[in-house]
């Protein structure tokens, strides 16, 4: 499979005059965000507003995670498959560790996560994720409302983000989730899919995050957004440190594609469903892949 270098996702600066909403700053955002979406289902964002320094303090303190005994991590486990602690080799590859954190940007859930995995207490780790969380969840929620505001569908759509995961090295996928914020420690290695087994791999700017549109999204958007096929390929010897965070609804939340999206040309193509059903059924139906 080839990687097709010369392609490039869009890369969209979020500077903070463009993002007074109503201006003609914001509409021009929002044009550039929700033509990316729906030609690539990904973008990189330039981000400034979450600094790097947090940024490396968090890569800091996820070495300390992976460098825990075996024991110890194994002490992180969710009653929905692949939400715990994932162990090299028990998933898709023998690379791959990643480390579920349901509910990151809710403070009591990260102190327990952290008490579960440093009984002695590592306040220094709370405080980040916590930290890095909200900051992401607040990033998250203004591509929300720049993609409503692109369907100029103001106002229409309140979904409360809920739930963030860390994982690495991964083969072929596409998101469950409404949308995913990635970003990584600068070792590359996320390659998404351009056309039929064409991959191009991301090179992040240290201060960018990669959104990617779900399937989710994509099914209440009436398939005008895209989702893209993404995957992590390894080599050489750095560890990849990345952070995903997964958005999901809360619990009940029922994706109803807005009237306003559908129309002859695009005529309704999903019926309301409920989303944590749907993410149960997807959880419970992965095939092992090696
Ligand atoms: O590690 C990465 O860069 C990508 C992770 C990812 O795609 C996922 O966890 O769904
Ligand atoms: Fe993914």
């Amino acid at each position: 499979m080839d990687v097709d270098t010369k392609f490039e996702v869009p890369v969209i600066e979020f500077r903070s005059l463009d993002l007074e909403r109503g201006t003609d700053e914001w509409h021009h955002l929002c044009k550039r965000v929700r033509e990316a979406c729906e030609t690539y289902g990904c973008f990189e964002v330039v981000y400034e507003k979450i600094s790097t320094e947090l940024r490396n303090k968090m890569f800091g303190l996820m070495k300390d995670l992976v460098e825990l005994p075996l024991e110890r991590k194994q002490k992180n486990v969710s009653s929905i498959p692949y939400h715990g602690y994932i162990g090299p080799g028990s998933l898709f590859s023998l690379l791959y560790e990643g480390f579920g954190l349901v509910d990151a940007s809710n403070h009591d859930s990260v102190k327990n996560f952290t008490q579960l995995m440093w009984p002695d207490d590592h306040a220094q780790f709370c405080d980040t994720v916590y930290t890095m969380a909200t900051q992401i969840e607040e990033l998250n929620k203004l591509i929300w409302l720049i993609i409503i505001d692109s369907y100029g569908l103001r106002g229409k759509w309140e979904l409360v983000m809920k739930h963030w995961d860390y994982e690495r090295g991964l083969h072929a996928h596409t998101d469950k989730s409404i949308s995913t914020i990635i970003f990584d420690n600068q070792v590359s290695g996320l390659e998404i899919e351009v056309k039929d087994s064409q991959w191009i791999k991301l090179s992040i700017y240290p201060s960018s995050f990669v959104f990617v549109v779900g399937d989710t999204l994509k099914a209440w958007s009436n398939e005008r957004l895209k989702v893209v096929n993404h995957r992590v390929i390894m080599n050489g010897y750095k560890n990849r440190l990345s952070i995903a965070t997964f958005t999901i609804p809360i619990e009940g939340t029922i994706i109803k594609t807005p009237k306003e999206l559908i129309d002859e040309q695009h005529p309704q193509l999903y019926k309301d469903f409920d989303c944590n059903l749907f993410y149960l059924f997807c959880f419970f139906h992965i095939k092992k892949i090696h």
